[in-house]
């Protein structure tokens, strides 16, 4: 079964230090990973890439050209256009077996995730090809330390995953860099029902409207359970391999391992 993480999130939000962090974990567990950079703006990240779109299209090539005149936003939209029509290019560099596990650092860009049907069609072209594809997004832990907050952020997301039409998980990243407290208060959010945290909060009369509505929200989330948000610690292994696990169960990776598991001198790398 083939196997793909589609890391998105807005800018700065940790896609490519994700991207890092499980590459230098597929590598102590010695399964084999490719990791594609989709980003046609990217500068510099910490993974070898086994396809880098930067070889086909980049950002500053659409700025260079002069006759395409375009700032750096309509620049990405554009490259990303070009990459969604070229997306050939991206197969012929993976292997592209049965057991392929990819991972795919995505620009930043909402509105790419938001309106546009870019990513949508990119999404749709790994599908076609049969790769069960889970949506990763990636959310600064920073930005969540309060409940209306948190489900702001967890609305963003969510809109992501519906117009993506995948499964998904969000991650709450640079959990390592709050503080003792913070992180606990984070982490007890995190274990509580919606409606629960947004109990009490904004209870001011001349706020009582704002505070039915994101009431309501909270229920719409509970009531789906489609609020599924892990905070992850980068530093911290036993972290890394719970989020593992948890993206690992939602693609269903391995779930047909008995189909062609174990050729008698084929060894698992962990039984070793
Ligand atoms: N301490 C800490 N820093 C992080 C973590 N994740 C990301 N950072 C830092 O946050 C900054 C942005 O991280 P990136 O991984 O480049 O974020 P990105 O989402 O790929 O950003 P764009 O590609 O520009 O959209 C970098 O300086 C990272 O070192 C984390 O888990 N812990
Ligand atoms: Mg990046």
């Amino acid at each position: 079964m083939k196997c793909l993480q589609l890391i998105i999130g807005p800018a700065g939000s940790g896609k490519s230090t994700f991207c890092s962090v499980m590459f230098n974990h597929f590598q102590s567990l010695r399964r084999p990973l490719e990791i594609v950079n989709l980003d046609p703006a990217a500068e510099t990240f910490n993974y070898t890439p086994s396809v880098d779109i930067r070889d086909l299209i980049s950002v500053d090539d659409v700025l260079e050209d002069e006759d395409i005149i375009m700032g750096p936003n309509g620049g990405l939209v554009f490259c990303m256009e070009y990459i969604s029509q070229n997306m050939e290019w991206i197969r012929d560099q993976l292997t592209d077996g049965d057991d392929a596990y990819v991972i795919v650092d995505c620009p930043g860009q909402i509105e790419l995730y938001s309106h546009l049907p870019i990513m949508k069609e990119i999404v749709t072209t790994f599908k076609s090809w049969d790769y069960n594809v889970c949506t990763l997004f990636m959310i600064d832990a920073h930005f969540v330390l309060e409940p209306e907050k948190l489900i702001a952020g967890a609305l963003t997301a969510l809109s992501s995953m519906v117009s993506l039409e995948t499964s998904a998980v969000n991650v709450l990243t640079k959990m390592d860099q709050l503080s003792r407290e913070n992180r606990k208060e984070v982490e007890d959010m995190l274990e509580s029902d919606c409606s629960q945290l947004v109990d009490g909060v904004n209870d001011e009369p001349w706020n009582e409207k704002h505070a039915a509505l994101t009431r309501a929200i909270a229920t719409v989330l509970d009531d789906y359970s489609m609020f599924r948000m892990v905070a992850l610690d980068n530093t911290d292994e036993e972290s890394i391999e719970d989020l593992l696990l948890m993206i690992d169960t939602t693609i269903q990776y391995g779930e047909d391992a008995e189909v062609h598991d174990r050729i008698p001198e084929e060894v698992d790398p962990e039984e070793e």
